[in-house]
């Protein structure tokens, strides 16, 4: 397997995530990787629809709960992505093998806040489908400026919340039945690349509940 990261920063993080329940990671994605995500972020930007909330079969619109619109990511369609998929495989590969998490499959959408966005404090998960193990976002904002607004609230169990900054090549993973969080309203567009890593595939989820 070729790496993106080394294996000791992947146990550090590891590590990170499993005693706090998240890890922030910077330059997770390295600038070859970032320019090409950037990229298709531009060029497939008019195929990008007002996100919903809940499952796939429940999907109810509330621009007041979330600003956001999405494109959401097929791996045989989109192998311009190719090094992002081969970057999720590591992934996937590390928890497996070190967290024991059996992780089976992964979801993965462009997400972009126009300015104003923002996504009230919820959790990952669906009343009707819980697979969702680990939430993973990384940004593509770059220049992003103190001011600009539109960081990850994130909400501790010790009753602690802090703010993290959107910008550029940084990885946000938490558990996600376990990490209320939000998006505060952004000043500027906000672009990221967000998914979830499954227990079990997607397709299943629905209709296992
Ligand atoms: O973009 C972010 O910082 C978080 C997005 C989010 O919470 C979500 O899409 O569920
Ligand atoms: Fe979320």
């Amino acid at each position: 397997m070729e790496n993106y990261h080394r294996l000791e920063d992947w146990l550090f993080w590891m590590d990170e995530l499993s005693s706090n329940d998240y890890v922030v990671v910077d330059n997770f994605l390295e600038g070859h990787l970032l320019k090409t995500i950037r990229e298709f972020f531009q060029s497939h930007f008019d195929g990008f629809t007002k996100a919903g909330i809940g499952a796939l079969g429940d999907n109810i619109v509330r621009g007041d709960i979330r600003g956001d619109y999405t494109f959401w990511l097929d791996r045989q369609r989109d192998s311009a992505l190719d090094g992002f998929w081969r970057l999720i495989d590591e992934t996937m590969f590390i928890f497996n093998r070190y967290c024991f998490l059996g992780l089976a499959g992964y979801e993965f959408h462009l997400a972009h806040y126009p300015q104003g966005g923002h996504y009230d404090k919820h959790l990952d998960q669906f009343n009707t489908r819980n697979n969702r193990t680990i939430s993973m976002v990384m940004y593509l904002n770059e220049d992003w400026q103190k001011g600009d607004g539109g960081e990850l609230g994130i909400f501790l169990k010790d009753d602690t919340s802090f703010l993290v900054e959107p910008i550029a090549a940084r990885c946000v993973m938490f558990k996600s039945a376990e990490v209320p969080h939000c998006v505060m309203a952004s000043n500027k567009p906000r672009n990221s690349l967000t998914g979830w890593l499954l227990q079990q595939p997607s397709a299943l989820g629905q209709f296992f509940g």
